[in-house]
């Protein structure tokens, strides 16, 4: 789309001042410190970062009407390099300076960093001078300065919820695609997100530097699955700076400007929230209608509560308190919540004042696994549940409710988008809380039919009685509609390992002469236990695979539990197709008997279905060893020897239980 001429900008930039008189603009000379003051390495990062931007005293909002301001997201599949161009663009703009020696600027959480993935869609607001062809610059006018937002998101599948909050902001988006793998499966997603959503496409195919890199076959690949434009294609590299120059005039021209009106009363979407240890929580918002200033009494519309808009700003990156928001910009509002549980993601924030009708907000998160979270030192219960809640904060995705195992004591159950999810919701427990946790099996959200009629959504096999044949009466499994992409020569092994993990095939297609696209439909849990991984393997590397949510189906399933000693353990029991049941049962005893060290007494481990075992294996008491040691030597040593060990099984009957260490439930969550 061309861009306003000068004139009927001019005219509208005016009328719209009109409507700021009374606007108090601040300066912009306080910059605050990221959150990640937890550990010497993050302040380090953040000290860096305040370096890198520059002076932001000039800015004034005002100058910005919403016909000078774009909305965009940066959306691709993993590593096709969507984060190393939002560098660049922040480069380009000055946003920050170049060679600011940290890459992948927005990946700000230690593990999107360790990990080098994105794991939270990040927000930066950039300025920039355009100029084209047609503009008159012989009366010294000036080329007009737009505002664009751009927003990093996430490429793994786990995090397309945060895509999908992101795009609810924007009016295009940037569609990146590696010049060299092509079309991949979270191309395909992220492109109908886009598409569903209404928004402009931008096709940039990237990595162009590449030896094995061929725009062309990418071209066509976007042609045939996309009815995407080959011209419309912008070829660049993210790393050598290729091509760079011609993003962000395509952004200006091609998507269409925000579409709210600055004289209807404010409507504000919530995007996201996370809580800083200093400023209380800090929404992200988009203006959809009407402007925000410092000072302004705001409304929640889910929760009725009323706050006040203590600072409020732009991130650009870092927060830059700017005294006002108006119509079509992005930015943040400090209001003195103190949960997030208060800021409601796709909640509608508006003047107190005035009554508006609500935005149509967001579909809520669908947590596809569940496990429990105990704390590995069970007094430590308090501490973890403060880790928790404070992680939330900044992850509002998970679902936390409170539960109690015989095995574990007091603990969380979770839910998580996926397993990526649910590791990363782990390492940054750890890293960024100190909290040292055992998590149980992942298991997916089961429908289960009773008798009496009445149908119970289980996420915690535990809940579920020995024999759920005696009162269920039917019981149903979550599915998606899995979709892989892969080299033609890997067509053969895939299929056995969809078929084996009980898939349905849909679809079957070629999108070039090299590479096929398969889409099944698939139960939910064989996909969530190290799908992903083997098909990796078998492919070398090759397969991209993406999932959506689809229905339940109707399906077989039997509870399995473990036994330790005769005792079932709670928190390993797990929910299985009845076909797979005698397999995987043998798999998690041998898998726990390489891990459970020995003890001062003989182990049995046992996988039964309601009384029936159906696998066993025994670790065998140390006592052995311990009386080898003493070298038929002085009787009384022997005496105490056996005595402490008659002590340890005292103690061990007792609690009818045995040292279970951590990687007993690592190794578990790999039998599927
Ligand atoms: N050769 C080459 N490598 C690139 C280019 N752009 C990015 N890379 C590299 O590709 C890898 C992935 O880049 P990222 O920017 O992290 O990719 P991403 O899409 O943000 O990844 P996720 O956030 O995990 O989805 C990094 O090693 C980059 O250095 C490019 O134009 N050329």
């Amino acid at each position: 789309m061309g861009y306003l001429s000068k004139t009927s900008r001019t005219l509208r930039q005016s009328n719209y001042l009109s409507l700021l008189r009374n606007s108090t603009l601040f300066p912009f000379n306080s910059l605050s410190s990221t959150t990640f003051h937890h550990q010497q390495r993050a302040l380090l990062c953040s000290q860096s970062r305040q370096q890198n931007i520059k002076d932001k005293s000039a800015i004034d909002l005002s100058q910005y009407p919403p016909e000078l301001i774009r909305n965009f997201s940066i959306i691709a599949h993993v590593d096709h390099g969507k984060s190393t161009l939002a560098d660049r663009l922040l480069e380009l703009t000055a946003t920050i300076k170049k060679g600011h020696g940290q890459p992948q600027y927005l990946d700000k959480l230690q593990v999107e960093r360790e990990r080098g993935i994105t794991v939270k869609a990040q927000t930066a607001t950039m300025f920039y001078k355009h100029r084209t062809n047609g503009d008159d610059h012989s009366e010294g006018k000036d080329s007009p300065s737009f505002l664009l937002n751009l927003i990093d998101t996430p490429g793994h599948v786990d995090f397309s919820y945060e895509v999908s909050r992101s795009l609810a902001a924007c009016q295009g988006v940037l569609l990146v695609v590696d010049a060299a793998q092509g079309v991949q499966a979270q191309t395909v997603a992220n492109f109908y997100l886009a598409f569903e959503a209404n928004l402009t496409i931008v096709p940039v195919i990237n990595k162009i530097d590449q030896p094995t890199a061929d725009p062309d076959r990418v071209k066509a690949q976007l042609k045939s699955m996309f009815d995407l434009d080959p011209s419309d294609a912008l070829l660049t590299s993210a790393k050598t700076g290729k091509g760079l120059e011609q993003v962000l005039p395509a952004v200006i021209e091609r998507i269409p400007p925000p579409p709210g009106k600055s004289d209807s009363s404010l409507r504000m979407l919530l995007l996201d929230s996370y809580y800083d240890e200093y400023k209380g929580v800090i929404c992200h918002v988009a203006v959809v209608d009407g402007i925000l200033r410092k000072g302004d009494k705001i409304s929640s519309a889910a929760t009725g509560q009323s706050y006040e808009a203590l600072d409020i700003g732009i991130m650009h990156p870092e927060l830059t308190p700017t005294g006002i928001l108006l119509t079509g910009q992005v930015g943040y509002v400090v209001s003195g919540m103190r949960s997030t549980k208060e800021a409601r993601v796709g909640d509608t924030i508006y003047h107190t004042r005035n009554t508006v009708e609500p935005l149509p907000g967001f579909k809520s998160a669908k947590h596809m696994v569940f496990s429990g979270l105990y704390p590995a030192d069970g007094s430590d219960f308090e501490a973890l549940n403060h880790a928790i809640e404070r992680l939330t904060c900044n992850d509002a995705s998970v679902s936390i409710t409170k539960e109690t195992s015989t095995a574990l004591g007091l603990g969380f159950r979770c839910g998580f988008l996926g397993l990526l999810h649910m590791d990363v919701f782990h390492q940054r427990l750890e890293q960024e809380y100190g909290a040292h946790v055992i998590s149980t099996v992942p298991t997916v959200p089961y429908i289960f039919e009773y008798s009496d009629g009445s149908k119970l959504e289980v996420q915690n096999p535990a809940t579920l009685p020995s024999n759920p044949k005696q009162r269920v009466t039917a019981c149903w499994e979550p599915t998606v509609l899995a979709t892989i992409i892969i080299p033609s020569e890997y067509v053969g092994p895939v299929i056995t390992l969809c078929s084996e993990r009980r898939g349905q095939q849909l679809e079957y297609s070629f999108i070039d002469s090299q590479r096929a696209f398969m889409k099944y439909r698939m139960p939910l849990r064989e996909i969530v236990v190290d799908f992903y991984n083997e098909l990796k393997s078998i492919t070398s590397g090759y397969a991209s695979f993406d999932y959506e949510d689809a229905d339940y189906q109707q399906s077989d399933l039997v509870k399995l539990d473990i036994l330790l000693n005769g005792q079932p353990v709670d928190a390993m029991s797990t929910i299985v197709h009845n076909m797979k049941a005698y397999r995987v049962g043998r798999e998690l005893v041998e898998k726990l008997k390489k891990v459970i060290d020995r003890q001062m007494f003989e182990i049995t481990i046992q996988a039964a279905i309601a009384s029936k075992i159906i696998a066993r294996e025994t670790i065998s008491a140390m006592r052995k060893n311990v009386l080898a040691k003493c070298y038929g030597g002085d009787v009384t040593r022997k005496r105490k020897l056996l005595e402490k060990q008659k002590e340890g099984k005292k103690r061990m009957k007792r609690i009818g239980s045995v040292d279970i260490p951590q990687e007993a439930f690592h190794e578990l969550l790999k039998v599927s």
